[in-house]
């Protein structure tokens, strides 16, 4: 590794500093000189195609992977939220909210718990929730660490559609109140024009687009601009006109 890695805080204004950013796993070249700046309070959302990076450069932002080249300066207090929401089946829901924090916090895991709609939930087992139940419970345990930086690697992709967008309501009215920079990985254009301030796609190691989203909230497909915005971001994942 040339250079180190969080050797410190981003500089003023910003979550996130990325420079020169290289991974390779064997003879595969994943990231091939990444610089990203993403400001605070941000929602950020990084398209690709299948297999080209998102959740390597989201597991270097959270620290559990190292780059071979390149720096990261990050803001310390960063939370991921997976696909699957990762409960310890032996514990209750609020221990698992509260999981590796004093006892002190449980009120405010309690309060996190109602922000996510699941009030009275704290005594319940994780077996007795529904997968959409079970993200929110996952929201809440990432809410309750205040992130200043929410990494989301596609939290809504085992979801039914209808979950799937009470959960993306969920998400932009909690992140509209506590304002954390938000890194969400995501297949689903739709949901990246929903929910983003800005939105890039990740292509052969680098970022091709980077594209500023603003449209009044909240969207969907009928708000005019929305689909201009899908149009550009299908094409650069190549996908044909005729199938937009
Ligand atoms: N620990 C690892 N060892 C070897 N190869 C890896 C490792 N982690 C990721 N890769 C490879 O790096 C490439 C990028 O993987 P990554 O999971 O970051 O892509 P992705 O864009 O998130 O994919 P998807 O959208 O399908 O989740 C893939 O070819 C993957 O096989």
């Amino acid at each position: 590794m040339s250079e180190p890695v969080f050797p410190g805080e981003a500089p003023d204004g910003l979550a996130i500093r990325v420079r020169g950013l290289r991974k390779s796993f064997g003879a595969k070249t994943v990231l091939d000189g990444v610089d990203l700046d993403i400001r605070r309070g941000e929602f950020f959302a990084l398209l690709g195609p299948s297999g080209t990076g998102k959740t390597t450069l989201l597991r270097i932002l959270a620290g559990l992977e190292l780059p071979d080249a390149g720096t990261v300066l990050a803001a310390r207090r960063r939370t991921t939220v997976y696909q699957e929401p990762r409960l310890i089946p032996a514990r209750r829901v609020l221990a698992n909210v509260t999981l590796g924090l004093p006892s002190s916090v449980r009120e405010a895991g309690r309060r996190a718990l109602a922000e996510v709609g699941l009030e009275g939930y704290g005594r319940a087992w994780p077996a007795t929730l529904s997968g959409g139940e079970a993200q929110r419970v996952a929201l809440a345990r990432a809410l309750v660490r205040d992130p200043e930086v929410l990494l989301l690697d596609e939290p809504f992709a085992a979801l039914d559609a209808l979950t799937r967008l009470q959960m993306q309501e969920l998400v932009a009215e909690l992140c509209a109140r506590h304002r954390p920079a938000v890194v969400l990985v995501t297949h689903d254009v739709d949901e990246a024009v929903r929910l983003a301030d800005r939105v890039v796609v990740l292509r052969e190691g680098a970022l091709a687009v980077d594209q500023a989203i603003d449209l009044p909230h909240p969207r969907d497909r009928d708000t005019p601009g929305f689909t201009a915005h899908r149009r550009l971001f299908l094409t650069h994942l190549g996908v044909t006109a005729a199938a937009h």
